[in-house]
């Protein structure tokens, strides 16, 4: 059966600008498979590129080699645009479009010449602790976490198959993180989406995932079910402390 998404070798190099440390690259070789909807928590230490392989992952920044195929079909070979919305990263710092909330929301059916379904939206604003903003509002008017949560919205509408998620909930008070965190394990069941989710909160990433990457040293040390690394935590790396 074909894989829902393949990396291999894929590395990056330091940037011209970067101090140059005791190796050439950022990360090297990163090679994994994701079969189906599955739930990964991506973890390592500041610096170590996870951000970087996330816009990587979704066309926003080149690899310097190795390769991606999305359902067999290699990243060179699908329109970018088109990748983008199999394959969908959501930004640390949220961006929001000018305009209302509302217009913001309609962007993806927009793109797509499609009806807006605007029960769904409002479901999904629901779901994320939202059903009570007024959606004439100014979207840059919003607060981060506001933004945070309709850019997540935004980017669910798009039923993407891989949902690249950047430390969606850091700048989120504790209810709308548990909210945003129970919304993403729901949909990823009932939608059949996969998720990589970067998260310094191991908490976090006991809750949410199913499967552990963790990189070190410019490698994917561990890829793991994550039951199998909360059970050895202790031998991975000194303690796995993020
Ligand atoms: N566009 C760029 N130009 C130069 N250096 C960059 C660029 N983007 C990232 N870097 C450098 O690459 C390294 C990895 O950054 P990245 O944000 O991917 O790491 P991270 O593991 O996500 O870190 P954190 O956990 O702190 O968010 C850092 O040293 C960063 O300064």
């Amino acid at each position: 059966m074909t894989a829902l998404f393949e990396m291999k070798g894929l590395t990056k190099n330091y940037w011209q600008t970067e101090k140059q440390t005791e190796r050439a690259y950022l990360f090297s070789d990163l090679t994994a498979t994701i079969e189906s909807s599955e739930r990964i928590a991506l973890l390592g230490k500041s610096g170590q590129g996870k951000s970087t392989l996330l816009r990587m992952l979704a066309l926003l920044d080149n690899a310097d080699s190795g390769g991606m195929r999305f359902n067999g079909v290699e990243a060179k070979e699908m329109d970018t645009r088109v990748w983008r919305t199999k394959i969908t990263y959501v930004a640390q710092q949220a961006v929001m479009l000018p305009g209302t909330i509302e217009e913001n929301l309609k962007t993806v059916s927009n793109l797509h010449n499609e009806t807006f379904n605007e029960k769904h939206a409002r479901k999904l604003m629901k779901d994320v602790g939202l059903e009570s903003i007024d959606w004439a509002k100014k979207a840059t008017d919003l607060s981060g976490g506001e933004k945070q949560r309709v850019a997540l919205v935004r980017s669910l509408l798009l039923a993407p198959s891989i949902l690249l998620l950047d430390e969606v909930t850091a700048s989120l008070d504790l209810q709308s993180k548990a909210y945003v965190e129970n919304l993403l394990i729901k949909w990823s069941e009932v939608e059949k989406t996969a998720f990589i989710w970067v998260t310094h909160d191991l908490e976090q990433a006991k809750k949410v995932s199913e499967r552990i990457w963790f990189m070190e040293n410019g490698t994917l040390a561990v890829d793991c079910k994550a039951e199998s690394f909360f059970e050895h935590q202790h031998s991975f790396s000194d303690s796995v402390t993020l």
